[in-house]
């Protein structure tokens, strides 16, 4: 057995995480995309028999009270706070992450102090937030300024409104430092508005300590709600009396069975909502979040750092020196839970992906160039990550 397999097993063996992969449906398939769509939890079908069947079949309209769908979305968001670091009733779940971005990017800078106007976007970003934070722009009179994460800072001053960042770069998978960049964008005076969707799951976050003024993000990756599952938006509790959402449903109406033809907020998190909740998505989510409990976010993310480390030794080692270069950040302040590799050309990267899900390995690409390899700690372990390199290294040298 090579080192490296052996190091693996030792390190698989040690892990106190190891036994959680259990939990999920899962074949022989390294599975590392579970950064774009995670692995289904195996006791979820049954419990959405349950839903379907029984909550909706048999009980019919009944549920919305007497199987809690009404309050869904804020019970929801009550479980995933704690996987980012915020105290209950700031989080409401709904909608996608793209309206989210629109919700908290409008309400931002209608919580910014006036004559501020302009918000400043990741320019590397995940494109949906850029085209929506473009469009609230246009509709608000505000001016986007796309800006890299690192010239941020720099580009801070009294106009700046709102600032729109991504925790995890999807494409580098870079790690940006969200404490820092926070306390930058609060001491010139504006709104942090923070897109979880690469960290959430992964990585500790730590919204309410660090002071983050609002915050989207998706379910359906690391959090493993399925596909298409709603995203949530996080409104920190100073900011909730004065959040003005630009889509007030009438579920977020403080009476909505009053159907008063004027709107009256909802206190809290509530506010955040615009129509009525997609049940079956959210149900689902509310089942998969059970694999959380009693699993420590620190704890993951320590696995998670063993995890890129040890992918990232094991391709050093097997694959020739010059046809794959690592564009994430060696350093674990700089890396979220995935490995982004420049591969050659886009022929190339089109070719050696699509070898590797042939042959069981399953990442994805980011045209032109770069293969993506996620590493989800709840059911990734360190022989998934050698087979991976291995077969990675047989792909390339063909
Ligand atoms: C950073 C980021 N934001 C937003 C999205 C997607 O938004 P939506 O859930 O609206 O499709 C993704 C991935 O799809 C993403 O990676
Ligand atoms: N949301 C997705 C979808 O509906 C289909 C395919 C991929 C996705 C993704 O989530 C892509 C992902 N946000 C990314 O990081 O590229």
């Amino acid at each position: 057995m090579s080192d490296f397999k052996e190091r693996a097993e030792a390190l698989d063996t040690a892990d106190e995480l190891a036994a959680l992969r259990d939990l999920f449906t899962l074949d022989d398939t390294v599975y590392l995309d579970g950064n774009s769509l995670g692995a289904l939890p195996r006791h979820v079908p049954a419990r959405m028999q349950d839903v379907i069947a029984r909550q909706w079949g048999s009980l019919r309209i009944r549920s919305w009270d007497e199987s809690g769908w009404w309050t869904a979305p804020e019970r929801i968001g009550d479980r995933i706070a704690p996987l980012v670091g915020a105290a209950a009733g700031q989080i409401v779940v709904g909608d996608s992450t793209s309206v989210n971005v629109f919700k908290a990017v409008v309400a931002a800078t209608r919580l910014a102090d006036d004559g501020r106007d302009e918000i400043l976007v990741d320019a590397s970003t995940f494109p949906t937030d850029g085209y929506i934070a473009a469009s609230a722009a246009r509709m608000t009179g505000h001016r986007v300024v796309p800006v890299a994460p690192a010239d941020v800072r720099a580009a801070l001053g009294p106009r700046t409104a709102a600032v729109l960042l991504n925790h995890v770069d999807y494409r580098s998978g870079r790690l940006h430092d969200l404490p820092g960049l926070t306390a930058a964008v609060h001491g010139a005076g504006a709104l942090a508005v923070w897109d979880l969707c690469h960290s959430a799951g992964a990585l500790p976050v730590g919204l309410d300590a660090h002071g983050v003024d609002l915050a989207v993000g998706c379910t359906y990756k690391y959090l493993n709600g399925g596909p298409g599952s709603p995203a949530y938006l996080y409104v920190a509790e100073r900011h909730q009396e004065a959040f003005d959402s630009p889509l007030p449903g009438w579920t977020s109406h403080a009476d909505p069975f009053a159907m008063t033809p004027g709107y009256t907020p909802a206190e809290g998190s509530v506010r955040g909502r615009v129509g009525t909740p997609d049940i079956l998505s959210m149900l689902a989510l509310e089942a998969s979040l059970d694999v959380w409990d009693g699993v420590s976010v620190d704890a993951v993310r320590a696995k998670s750092l063993a995890l890129t480390d040890f992918f990232l030794e094991c391709v050093a080692a097997y694959v020739p020196e010059g046809r794959v270069t690592p564009v994430t950040p060696a350093a674990h302040a700089e890396r979220g839970s995935q490995v982004s590799l420049r591969c050659e050309d886009a022929e190339e990267t089109e070719r050696v992906m699509g070898a590797l899900v042939e042959r069981g390995v399953v990442g994805d690409l980011r045209r032109p160039d770069i293969l993506r390899f996620g590493f989800t700690p709840l059911y990734v372990g360190f022989a998934d990550a050698e087979r991976a390199a291995r077969i990675l290294a047989e792909v390339l040298a063909v």
